[in-house]
């Protein structure tokens, strides 16, 4: 007998052993083109990166970070340096925490009465917890929304992975599907303009209207770039289009670069280049006076970007005499956090996602080194 659509699990029936739910849900984090069956109990969970709290948390959280990935030692000595510098306590975590309450007043402005859960990668909350509190609460369909708005293993694939950890740590909970990529979103695009624009204006006025644009990305290896996406070099391509977007709000027509930061493992191992301090260098020999910074590769202003760009490369900027200025992230914009919001009503009427993409489960994935 054809079975009938199935809108709402039945009690005491977890969701993932409905099999019309499996379908739409390929049991894990594939978008469905159905709505959201009436009735369904859903939420929305923030998963994130996750970050050391204080002192002694910072080595056990990095080890977290770097299992099975080949980063040397003296790497994590390195960063733990950087970590320690603010105490140990990344600032991740209060920018996961002010993105959800503005995420929880955004829904509840719009009617939209949804829950909103937060888990992370590396550090608690873990989303192994935060899945079982989302069992526990009788949630039977997650909309995750990662922290990294690009394709690639450790912006895309990794979440589904940590999702689907979660998922098998639980024994199964609630199904799932992650939210596109929102790097095209024209709220994320306005929140990047509107920062580059603040930071633009910071400048002394006779560098203003010269200096150089340049965006910034975490480097990933090659290797990650040249599976990232259906196609390969998905990252590159969807961070240059944020960026492209970007300038032709503020500044159409400015040349503008694409450059990378933050790049670790071995150095035998090649990673996207140019890096951000070797590239300030090549711009002051070249004649250029002035520079901002906009990394428009990450959400929020966390460690890599304090660290990496206020410190490391505006000390370079210095050195070569370049006036600096680095803009914000999208952090909680208001543009930006609408968009979250379009993007998951999207989901939930079942439109075709017509924003971004999501990766199948065919790309980016970079297999762990054996050590
Ligand atoms: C593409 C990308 C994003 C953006 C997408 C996203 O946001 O997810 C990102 C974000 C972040 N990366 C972060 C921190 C770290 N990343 C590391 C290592 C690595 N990152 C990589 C890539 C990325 N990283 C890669 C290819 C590695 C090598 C190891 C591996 O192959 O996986 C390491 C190990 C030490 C080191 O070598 O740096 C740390 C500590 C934090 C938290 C900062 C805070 O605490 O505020 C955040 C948001
Ligand atoms: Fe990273």
């Amino acid at each position: 007998m054809p079975r009938a659509t199935v809108d709402i699990t039945p009690a005491g029936q977890r969701p993932d052993e409905d099999p019309s739910l499996a379908v739409r849900n390929n049991g894990g984090a594939e978008p469905s083109t159905e709505p959201a069956p009436p009735g369904r109990r859903e939420a929305l969970l923030v998963l994130s990166f996750g970050g050391p709290e204080g002192h002694d948390d910072v080595l056990p959280f990095l080890e977290n970070v770097t299992r099975g990935r080949g980063i040397p030692r003296e790497r994590l000595e390195e960063v733990a340096e950087h970590y320690h510098h603010f105490g140990g306590v990344s600032p991740i975590n209060d920018q996961n925490k002010a993105l959800i309450a503005a995420l929880e007043k955004e829904l509840a402005a719009a009617g939209i009465d949804l829950p909103v859960y937060w888990g992370n990668r590396n550090w608690a909350p873990y989303v192994e917890d935060a899945w079982a509190q989302l069992a526990e609460d009788g949630i039977q369909h997650v909309y995750v929304f990662p922290t990294s708005a690009y394709a690639s293993f450790s912006g895309c694939r990794q979440y589904h992975e940590d999702i689907a950890r979660a998922r098998v740590s639980h024994g199964g909970g609630p199904t799932a599907e992650k939210l596109p990529h929102y790097f095209d979103t024209p709220g994320f695009v306005q929140a990047n303009a509107d920062a580059l624009a603040a930071a633009l204006a910071s400048l002394p006025a006779e560098v203003r209207d010269t200096a150089r644009l340049v965006a910034t990305a975490h480097s990933i290896p090659d290797t990650m770039a040249a599976v990232a996406g259906p196609q390969g070099h998905a990252y590159e391509t969807e961070l240059l289009a944020a960026v492209e977007r970007v300038v032709a709000e503020v500044a159409p027509g400015r040349p503008f670069d694409l450059v990378w930061q933050s790049r670790s493992g071995p150095p035998s191992v090649p990673w996207l280049e140019p890096d951000v301090n070797d590239h300030l260098r090549t711009l002051a020999a070249s004649g250029e006076t002035a520079v901002v910074l906009f990394p428009v590769g990450f959400i929020s202003d966390h460690l890599e970007v304090i660290w990496d760009l206020d410190n490391e490369a505006k000390e370079t900027a210095q050195e070569v005499g370049l006036a600096f200025a680095r803009a914000g992230t999208a952090g909680t914009h208001p543009a930006f956090v609408e968009s979250i919001r379009l993007l998951l009503e999207e989901r939930r009427a079942g439109g075709l996602p017509r924003l971004g993409t999501n990766c199948p489960a065919s790309c980016c994935f970079v297999p762990p080194r054996r050590s």
